[in-house]
């Protein structure tokens, strides 16, 4: 086990990646604070035993995330890792995204990661080193038409991971992101795999001829929070099946 007595906070940790990640850095010999906020997400973590707790917060509420990291303090006195996993998806044409919309969506994919990585990286100066991990997307470089804010949000995201590994190395923190592909979760499903052209579209962009599952995402999130990417830090990992090294369509079978 790569994590034995680390204490990680996921969030958007009750489905998809995000309980994925969980289940992952568990299996690792971490103990995890589940955070979402859906507050029926507490069943999660039971499943997932001892090493598991759960807190009901909105992470792009600044003072729902002081409490998240006082919360984890108070289970497990610590905290190494953070996976900044909490996201949502929105489609619109760009002529009809409201204001309300485009804001929302960025305080929720953007403006979250930014406050759970601050407040986390105040424990971690203290404790001299983490690892912090945010979510991002092929579409931070794959730009599509009515998602707006959202690959707006993705862009972004890798900018900051780029800018907070600069302010942190220097604390032994680390910072580094995924850029998952299709991954077969509620969020993908809305996205994308609303209808069989939509699927075909995407297959027909991905050299591995699948969607990924949510545990192939979660496997390098294990790796970027443990010693074996002790050298890696403003970097983001694409986990897309081949989407980006792909510049033309391939036969769909
Ligand atoms: N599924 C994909 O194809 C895919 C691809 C690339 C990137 N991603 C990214 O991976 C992350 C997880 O995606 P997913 O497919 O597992 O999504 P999902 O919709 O299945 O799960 C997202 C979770 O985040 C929670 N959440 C939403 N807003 C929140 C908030 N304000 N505070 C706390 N929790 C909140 C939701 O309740 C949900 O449990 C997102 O950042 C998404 O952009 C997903
Ligand atoms: O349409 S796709 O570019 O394949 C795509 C991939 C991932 C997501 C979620 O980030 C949305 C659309």
């Amino acid at each position: 086990m790569k994590l034995t007595d680390k204490v990680a906070i996921v969030t958007g940790a009750t489905q998809g990646i995000g309980l994925a990640c969980a289940q992952r850095l568990i299996t690792e010999g971490a103990k995890v604070m589940l955070v979402d906020i859906k507050p029926e997400g507490a069943g999660a973590a039971t499943a997932l035993g001892e090493q598991a707790r759960f807190f009901a917060a909105d992470v792009s509420q600044k003072a729902d995330v002081d409490a998240m990291v006082a919360a984890t303090l108070a289970a497990f006195g610590r905290v190494d890792i953070l996976i900044n996993n909490a996201g949502v998806t929105h489609a619109a044409n760009f002529l009809d995204v409201s204001e309300d919309d485009f804001d929302r969506v960025l305080r929720i994919n953007l403006k979250s990661m930014f406050l759970c990585g601050q407040a986390v990286a105040r424990v971690m100066v203290r404790q001299r080193g983490g690892a912090i991990i945010n979510m991002s997307s092929v579409n931070a470089e794959l730009a599509i038409p009515n998602q707006v804010p959202y690959v707006v949000s993705k862009g972004a995201i890798n900018q900051l991971t780029k800018v907070m590994s600069l302010n942190l190395v220097e604390h032994g923190i680390r910072v580094n992101g995924i850029g998952p592909g299709t991954i077969l979760t509620e969020l993908a499903k809305q996205a994308v795999m609303a209808s069989p052209e939509a699927r075909h579209t995407i297959l027909s962009r991905t050299p591995m001829g699948r969607c990924g599952e949510p545990e192939e995402v979660a496997s390098i999130a294990a790796f970027l929070a443990s010693d074996d990417a002790s050298y890696m830090t403003g970097q983001t990992l694409y986990v897309d099946g081949g989407r980006l090294a792909l510049n033309y369509t391939v036969p769909v079978q």
